[in-house]
């Protein structure tokens, strides 16, 4: 583990009775990077996913943070050292307007009491705060229209922003183009690569365009093992890692990518 190195696992195995959902997963990700893990259903992902947000146990295993080993940490308690995952659209206050939903997750991470919104001096601090982050991810026209006046890609953009406004040092994403119409992607995908670099995101995704377009590295997983770890291009190309996806039928499309994964 490098000193570059936000999150790195060692050996985490997660068992449900008989079956290794995880099985031995070591990985390093290093500060600023963009990391998607995949692998076909049932492969791990999201056991893995919810071990590193704390919402499940491994059953042996150590993962750490920033060399801390948080294994046991509570999830609420990650969040406070700098883990974020994304807010689902049902946090969204639809009548408030998109700045005023960002000073409430700011109140929601800060110190500031929820009454003292009402000193004009703490409103000001925050709403400063939201403008700021507005203008970096490209929202700002959009600060005063209520949510609920917004499309459906643009409340997941909204929800993305509110997952960031406190910058985390990790931003953990579960499937973010899940649910979202072809035309939507590419909002979603915008917001993701205005992040700045000095939060770190890991993230489980379906959707190869977007794993393909936004990441650095791609950890593969396959009846809960690391099969693979590697740059898009080094996935791509990845014989097995195509096999796994085909379920042991891979030919070369005469086109040369992959039909099953759209590459
Ligand atoms: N709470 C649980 N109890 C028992 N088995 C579980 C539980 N959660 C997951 N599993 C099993 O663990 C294995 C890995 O599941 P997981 O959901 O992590 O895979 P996945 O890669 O996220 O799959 P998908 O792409 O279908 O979401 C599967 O065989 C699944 O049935």
């Amino acid at each position: 583990m490098g000193e570059a190195t936000v999150l790195s696992l060692h050996n985490v195995s997660k068992r449900f009775g008989e079956l290794r959902a995880l099985d031995e997963v070591s990985l390093n990700v290093e500060f600023g990077e963009r990391r998607a893990i995949i692998g076909p259903n049932g492969a791990g992902k999201s056991t893995l996913f919810n071990v590193i947000a704390g919402e499940l146990r491994p059953s042996a295993g150590k993962v750490v943070f920033q060399g801390r080993d948080i294994t046991n940490l509570p999830t609420h308690q990650r969040a406070i050292i700098g883990i974020g995952r994304t807010f689902q659209a049902t946090t969204l206050f639809p009548k408030l307007t998109v700045i005023e939903n960002v000073i409430l997750a700011l109140q929601a991470m800060s110190r500031v009491r929820l009454q003292c919104l009402r000193h004009r001096a703490h409103y000001r601090e925050l709403e400063e705060q939201a403008e700021k982050s507005l203008t970096e991810i490209g929202l700002v026209s959009k600060a005063h229209v209520p949510v609920g006046h917004l499309s459906y890609g643009e409340q997941r953009q909204i929800e993305v922003l509110l997952s960031i406004v406190h910058r985390p040092k990790l931003l953990l994403l579960d499937e973010p183009a899940a649910g979202l119409s072809p035309g939507d992607v590419p909002l979603v995908l915008d917001i993701l690569r205005r992040v700045p670099r000095e939060t770190t995101i890991i993230l489980v995704e379906h959707d190869m365009n977007v794993v393909f377009e936004l990441v650095d590295y791609i950890t593969v997983l396959h009846h809960g093992k690391v099969v693979a770890t590697g740059t898009p291009q080094e996935i791509r190309e990845n014989d097995y890692v195509q096999e796994i996806y085909l379920g042991g039928r891979y030919e070369p499309a005469a086109s040369g990518r992959c039909p099953h994964l759209l590459w």
